[in-house]
């Protein structure tokens, strides 16, 4: 084991019935790095997401979470710090809970594993909002009164409830507008250089994990192609298959990629 690991992922194998998904993957991550998942659709990002978070299936293979191997091992039934891989998902009009107050929803995960009495975890809600930078008042209000971006606040300000050291967070800009993206980018960052947190972020999109990630991992067919340092993977990638995909990106949407350079830009003044 290395000690310097917070995750490390060790020949993991999935298969969905003859279908097989994950071929030997291996990819670790550092306490408070991020590592960018890229590849194309139905590569296998989310299934290694999954395997991580203990929701879906391992066939062989090891996942350590600092040393302890958890492949195969639900999240309820994960011990210590391994219970506290949270995810934050795309879509933040179906991960948010509906009929419940975004109090309850910031309490539920700390209550439900009895780390907290009602009072205590509602008394971190507070905390929480201001983390996320939502106003106090949120707190009484419901997922339908907000917007994309807010909603996606929340779902971090869920995720964080448990004080994670790790965060799989599985496209979770890709609903959301770019102006607001760039906005959610930031937040991850800053949350990030305050707690310590690492991510593992899946996305197709090779500007924002470029704008995220200190190594990049790429996936094609289920095996993990190339995988090293950001700057060398976007600037001076080995395998032609990332060539291809950081050549698709900016013709594949031109005004998209201008228009996130914009945002990026002004994020950068501080608009
Ligand atoms: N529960 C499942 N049962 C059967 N096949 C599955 C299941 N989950 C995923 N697959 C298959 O595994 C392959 C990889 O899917 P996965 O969602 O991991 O890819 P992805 O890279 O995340 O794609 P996308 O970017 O479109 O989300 C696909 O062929 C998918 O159809």
């Amino acid at each position: 084991m290395n000690p310097q690991l917070l995750v490390d992922c060790i020949d993991v194998n999935t298969h969905f019935g003859a279908l097989h998904v994950l071929k030997n993957v291996s990819l670790t991550i550092r306490p408070g790095e991020t590592v960018g998942l890229v590849g194309e659709s139905g590569s296998g990002k989310t299934t290694l997401g999954r395997a991580i978070l203990g929701i879906g299936p391992v066939s062989s293979g090891r996942i350590l979470f600092n040393g302890t191997d958890i492949a195969g091992c639900p999240p309820g039934a994960r011990a210590g710090e391994a219970a506290a891989i949270q995810a934050v998902f795309q879509d933040p009009y179906s991960s948010l809970n509906p009929s419940m107050t975004i109090e309850d929803i910031l309490i539920e995960p700390v209550i439900a594993r009895g780390l907290a009495s009602r009072v205590d975890a509602t008394a971190q809600v507070r905390k929480l909002l201001k983390q996320v930078a939502l106003p106090t008042d949120a707190a009484q209000r419901y997922p339908r009164e907000f917007s994309g971006g807010q909603r996606q606040r929340v779902a971090i300000a869920r995720a964080l409830a448990l004080s994670p050291r790790l965060i799989v967070c599985d496209e979770p800009v890709s609903a959301l507008d770019l102006s607001t993206q760039a906005r959610v980018l930031d937040l991850f960052i800053e949350i990030q250089e305050r707690t310590g947190v690492a991510y593992l972020f899946v996305s197709h999109d090779l500007s924002v994990v470029r704008h995220i990630s200190h190594r990049v991992a790429v996936m094609r067919s289920g095996e993990i192609v190339e995988f090293g340092e950001c700057d060398q993977v976007t600037a001076r990638p080995a395998h032609d298959y990332t060539r291809r995909l950081l050549l698709a990106a900016p013709v594949a949407d031109p005004i998209r990629q201008a228009e996130r350079r914009a945002a990026f830009q002004a994020l950068e003044k501080g608009n």
